[in-house]
């Protein structure tokens, strides 16, 4: 089973292609919690200044330097070391789409400034955050969300940005190098670069789709957060890192992530007598530390844990 690749090249609602495009890009979203998109978001040149100079160059520094990316929100949101038999570690830098939170991050490693750097990141998050408001406007607005929900649902975003490496994974773990999961965010766009990682599991978990790295799609998988706002419609993707070929990879994310204090609820269009409710309102900092805490690693569906209505609705009774 493969997922099917959507062709968004130089696509824009005035094109004829935009609405069947649409209606690809929102059956795979329920279908799938995923898209693979062909985009122009990045070229070559972006690509090969990304992953082939500034991310090798960023993960050879040595650990003190790296430990200084943080946060003064929350740890999380910095610096992931390898934890224990998981060669994995990763870069989180809040605000990206603000020139100076990538300067920031910047001047951790190269306090002189790297122009190149700065440069390649700010090009990166401007053309991912066009393609993802393109793919969220799509999945909303093929769902029969109204214009003002959209808008007023962009109102409670922010975006961050992650730079991850795996190392060779152990031959015990089968190539495996992140573990099932879904994402506490509303979106992820994961762009991979010629090692092939990603897995997503098919809906009705009978097993794992392999997403190809291919030099012109990006991934677009839904979280959590996305399935509180769409009642469920759409559901977060769960997915995992598995290099069969046992080699070092790169991969770089865009999240798409709830600002500080938001309360997020279904859209109302989204609910209906045919789509009763399914979660309540989640507040975003709560839900944060929930899903970092011990006891939600353990549960296989920690959203359904945390607001589902059934489950809730159950214990307060
Ligand atoms: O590297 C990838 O392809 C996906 C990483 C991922 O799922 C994550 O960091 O949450
Ligand atoms: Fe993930």
């Amino acid at each position: 089973m493969a997922i099917p690749k959507v062709d968004l090249c130089r696509l824009d609602p005035s094109s004829p292609g935009w609405a069947s495009a649409r209606a690809t890009v929102t059956v795979s979203m329920v279908e799938h919690g995923c898209v693979v998109v062909a985009c122009d978001a990045l070229g070559a040149e972006l690509r090969r200044a990304l992953f082939e100079r500034c991310m090798p160059e960023l993960f050879e520094f040595p650990a003190e330097t790296k430990q200084r990316n943080v946060s003064a929100d929350s740890a999380l949101r910095g610096y992931v070391g390898k934890l224990p038999g998981l060669d994995f570690e990763s870069f989180n830098v809040a605000e990206i789409t603000e020139p100076r939170s990538v300067r920031d991050f910047s001047s951790i490693f190269w306090p002189h400034g790297n122009p190149e750097f700065c440069d390649t990141v700010i090009s990166f998050v401007s053309n991912l955050l066009e393609l993802e408001h393109t793919v969220e406007k799509m999945t909303l607005e093929g769902l029969g969300v109204r214009e003002e929900t959209i808008a007023a649902h962009r109102q409670t975003l922010t975006h961050s940005l992650r730079l991850s490496h795996y190392g060779v994974p152990e031959e015990s773990k089968m190539g495996v190098t992140l573990p099932r999961h879904t994402d506490p965010s509303f979106t992820t766009a994961i762009v991979q670069h010629e090692v092939e990682g990603l897995e997503v599991q098919a809906k009705d978990g009978s097993c794992w789709i392999t997403i190809p790295p291919e030099a012109d799609t990006i991934t677009i998988i839904a979280g959590d957060l996305l399935t509180v706002v769409t009642n469920g419609r759409v559901p977060a993707c769960v997915h995992r890192v598995k290099t069969a070929s046992n080699r070092e990879r790169f991969s770089v994310l865009f999240t798409v992530v709830a600002k500080n204090g938001a309360v997020l609820s279904a859209m109302d269009e989204l609910v209906d007598p045919d789509h009763p409710l399914m979660y309540n309102p989640l507040k975003i900092d709560e839900y944060m530390l929930f899903r970092y805490s011990e006891e939600a690693f353990k549960l296989s569906d920690p959203l359904e844990e945390f607001c589902g209505v059934h489950k809730s609705g159950s214990s307060t009774e």
